[in-house]
């Protein structure tokens, strides 16, 4: 279960008068759980509450949970593994230039769906993964649109929840 409710207001980028649009945010989350999904047994249900699984933020800085964000580049988010309370919760770091499926503006930025797709395989357990072109690999790699989940990864999510 997904739980938007968190959103703070979203950084704004310099070239653009308003900020990365909620609704752009929710369609790039759900597609990234989406993937996981079409690989397993999982289903994953929008919820409006504290009490979801999987809390997805946006933080910058110190935000409290003892790994601060670094501003632009480097650390791009992190995620809990699957447990109580911020188990299974995402955080973004909100000074990063976040870009949606049809930002084709051409400015730098990262991909939210990589990112988040890479997060929430660890909101699910998942451990990075030593194999070059796996979504869990530990360095970004901008994925294609009509993206599937390389093998290492759906081998790994099925080990888990089938
Ligand atoms: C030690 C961790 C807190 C690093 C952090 C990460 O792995 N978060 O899950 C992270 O942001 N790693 C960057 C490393 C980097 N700056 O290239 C990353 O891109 N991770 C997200 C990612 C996205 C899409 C694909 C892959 N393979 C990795
Ligand atoms: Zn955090
Ligand atoms: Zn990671």
């Amino acid at each position: 279960q997904l739980d938007f409710t968190k959103f703070p207001a979203f950084p704004l980028r310099t070239e653009q008068p308003s900020g990365l649009d909620t609704a752009g945010v929710r369609f790039e989350l759900s597609k990234a759980l989406d993937l996981w999904a079409r690989n397993s047994k999982l289903t994953f249900q929008e919820v409006n509450s504290d009490r979801a699984d999987i809390l997805v933020y946006f933080h910058r800085g110190y935000h409290g949970d003892g790994y601060p964000f670094d501003g632009k580049g480097q650390i791009l988010a992190h995620a809990f593994f699957p447990g109580r309370d911020r188990g299974g919760d995402v955080h973004f770091d909100e000074e990063e230039v976040w870009l949606l499926q049809d930002d084709n503006t051409n400015e730098e930025g990262t991909s939210l769906f990589a990112v988040a797709a890479h997060e929430f395989g660890h909101s699910l357990g998942l451990a990075h993964s030593s194999v070059s072109g796996a979504l869990m690999y530990p360095w970004y790699q901008g994925l294609s649109s009509n993206y599937e989940l390389p093998d290492d990864d759906r081998l790994g999510i099925q080990q888990m929840y089938g």
